[in-house]
């Protein structure tokens, strides 16, 4: 029926908003299935699972999984983690959107100098808590949700250090209201997400590369644009990527319009392939080189 993604600093109140959301959709009348899926709920421990990149992903990677067997039409998953990778919520609505249900972001808004003193008090009293060093470094990476882009779309604020969070809280209220509310052809203020061939047959990794394309192309492309600037409309030698990635050989300059009509070519026709054949690149550096490659050929160059 729904995927709920908490999202929020370290120690901002995420668990709290959860436990008032869960328990706001229960008390409706509609009877609902609400389940949290968190960090806890899978025995993991904060300062094992954030300790270092690897455990990080194996992390996620846990708690994706988790969701994804467990989002259908007639429950509400609520994940209670930080969920502050901008690309990770996107893995997130792509398993909303491939399950054909309704998505929202839940964002506790809360200023680093409160979440650091929520976490030392904490760490006084005994209970589980962030170490210093993963605190800093959770802080430091996390990416605000923006209500602009899909997956961080309908965004709901709590602003737990100024406001409290309760169950009647505006921004629990809206949400319940929004995963509640019945609807029929004339509603337009709910978006039931729809499966696409991709997202249908998309395998998480699938999702995932293809956000790592859409970031890597343009990476390559901000470079090309970038280096014809330096160059101020003189000749170029080929753009350099960087260690072990090829060069693009474009000696003419080429407008911006012409790179994002290639960009968004390459994107589509990669995708395609991914839906009979091999998956798209799921590394930055492969898509990169894919791209290049591509790049190459099409302005006539390789
Ligand atoms: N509005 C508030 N005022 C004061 N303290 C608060 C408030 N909200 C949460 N806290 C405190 O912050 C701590 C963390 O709360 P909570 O577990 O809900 O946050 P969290 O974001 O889920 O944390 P984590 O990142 O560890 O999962 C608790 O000890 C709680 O007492």
């Amino acid at each position: 029926m729904a995927l709920v993604v908490i999202c929020g600093q370290p120690c901002s109140g995420k668990s709290t908003a959860a436990l008032f959301l869960s328990e706001a959709l229960k008390d409706t009348e509609s009877k609902l299935t609400v389940r949290i899926i968190d960090e806890t709920s899978l025995h993991l421990d904060r300062n094992q699972s954030y300790a270092n990149m690897n455990a990080e992903k194996n992390l996620r990677g846990v708690l994706r999984s988790e969701v994804d067997r467990s989002v259908s039409k007639d429950n509400i998953i609520i994940v209670d983690s930080l969920n502050s990778i901008k690309g990770y919520r996107y893995e997130l609505w792509c398993l909303a959107r491939g399950s054909g249900i309704r998505y929202c972001v839940l964002y506790c808004d809360v200023e680093e100098t409160h979440c650091r003193k929520w976490n030392e008090e904490r760490r006084e009293k005994g209970e589980a808590s962030y170490n210093e060093v993963i605190f800093e470094d959770l802080v430091r990476r996390f990416e605000k949700p923006d209500k602009r882009n899909r997956w961080d779309s309908p965004l709901f604020e709590l602003w737990p250090y100024k406001d409290g969070i309760e169950k009647s809280s505006a921004a629990i209220l809206d949400a319940v209201s929004y995963l509640t509310k019945k609807v029929d052809s004339k509603t337009h203020d709910v978006k039931v997400l729809q499966p696409t061939i991709a997202t249908q047959n998309a395998r998480f990794s699938e999702a995932n590369s293809l956000y790592e394309l859409d970031r890597a192309t343009q990476e390559v492309t901000n470079a090309i644009v970038e280096a014809q600037s330096q160059a101020l409309g003189g000749p170029l030698n080929g753009v350099s990527l960087g260690d072990g990635l090829p060069t693009i050989n474009i000696s003419r300059s080429v407008g911006l319009p012409e790179l994002r009509r290639l960009r968004r070519t390459f994107i589509k026709l990669t995708g395609q392939t991914s839906l009979s054949g091999p998956p798209p690149p799921s590394d930055a550096d492969s898509a990169k080189r894919m791209f290049v490659d591509y790049l190459n050929r099409e302005l006539g160059t390789a």
